[in-house]
């Protein structure tokens, strides 16, 4: 049998918040087995982008990653929020290594098409390459992944978390038992969204449309479960989103997809 992984990505809000990244990090510390860390961090990016100058446009709710937000996205997801997680796990003696998608060549990706809508230095991911993750996994590091990846002529592009972990956790399958985890704010996906205790605890495909005719689901949420189900299409074991409390040995409700 494959041995077991976790891949857990963990969103903007969380990161926001001090404490609640610390706690999230001193469970994730706990999660035992192999595991990779993925972190959003878009938030971030627009405050930064703010205090320089570089005014973030954002069109259907994505990042328009012009050359000025390009360098304030390299320098927010590669370097304050990635270099603080590390650190923060080190601090914990959980061995972790900070990587974007263009360390040791393991995300490649190519920029975007300009049509129908042109979102500048955003990649869409062609290939991972998991040779040089494997051995990190298998040497007992702790991958940590920004929102980053590069082209084959070494172009930096910005790149969605969640869908950085789900091609991570689909590539991964091949050698794992894997498991994806979203991570964010609220206690899952909920039927009544100013309702953390309205979980809904199980969606299928099926339901999901469902939700989305009766527009139970709403913006943020849909591409994330996109996401997911992209991940069941392709290998990956089980999928969960909810906030860090999935992640405690007694986990409180979250929700489990399945095709
Ligand atoms: N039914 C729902 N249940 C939970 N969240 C929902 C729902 N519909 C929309 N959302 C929104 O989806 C957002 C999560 O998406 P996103 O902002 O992309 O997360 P992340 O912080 O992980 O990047 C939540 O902040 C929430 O406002
Ligand atoms: C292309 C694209 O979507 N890039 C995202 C990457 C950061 C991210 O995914 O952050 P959260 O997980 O916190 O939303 C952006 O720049 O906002």
């Amino acid at each position: 049998m494959k041995p077991a992984l976790s891949v857990i990505k963990i969103g903007g809000n969380v990161i926001e918040n001090k404490g609640e990244l610390t706690r999230f990090l001193r469970l994730f510390h706990k999660v035992e087995g192999p595991k990779i860390l993925v972190h959003g961090g878009g938030k971030e990016a627009t405050r930064l982008g703010e205090r320089l100058g570089i005014r973030t446009t954002m069109v259907n709710g994505r990042r328009i990653t012009d050359k000025g937000s390009l360098e304030v996205a390299i320098m927010v997801y590669a370097g304050l929020i990635n270099k603080s997680i590390v650190s923060e796990l080190q601090a914990m003696e959980c061995n972790a290594i900070g990587l974007s998608g263009a360390d040791a060549g393991i995300i490649r990706a190519v920029k975007r098409p300009v049509v129908p809508i042109d979102f500048g230095f955003v990649g869409d991911i062609v290939s991972i390459h998991t040779d040089a993750l494997r051995t990190f996994l298998e040497i007992g590091l702790v991958p940590v992944f920004c929102a980053l990846s590069c082209d084959k002529g070494g172009q930096m592009l910005n790149t969605n978390a969640d869908t950085i972990a789900s091609e991570l956790a689909i590539a991964l399958s091949r050698d794992y038992r894997t498991t994806l985890y979203y991570c964010f704010e609220k206690a899952g996906v909920l039927s009544d969204i100013g309702n953390d205790l309205s979980v809904i605890p199980h969606i299928n495909k099926q339901s999901y449309y469902s939700l989305i005719r009766e527009k139970t689901i709403g913006e943020g949420m849909l591409p994330k479960l996109e996401n997911c189900f992209h991940a069941l299409d392709h290998s990956v074991h089980k999928v969960c989103v909810g906030n860090i409390g999935m992640l405690r040995p007694n986990p409180s409700a979250y929700t489990t997809l399945t095709l």
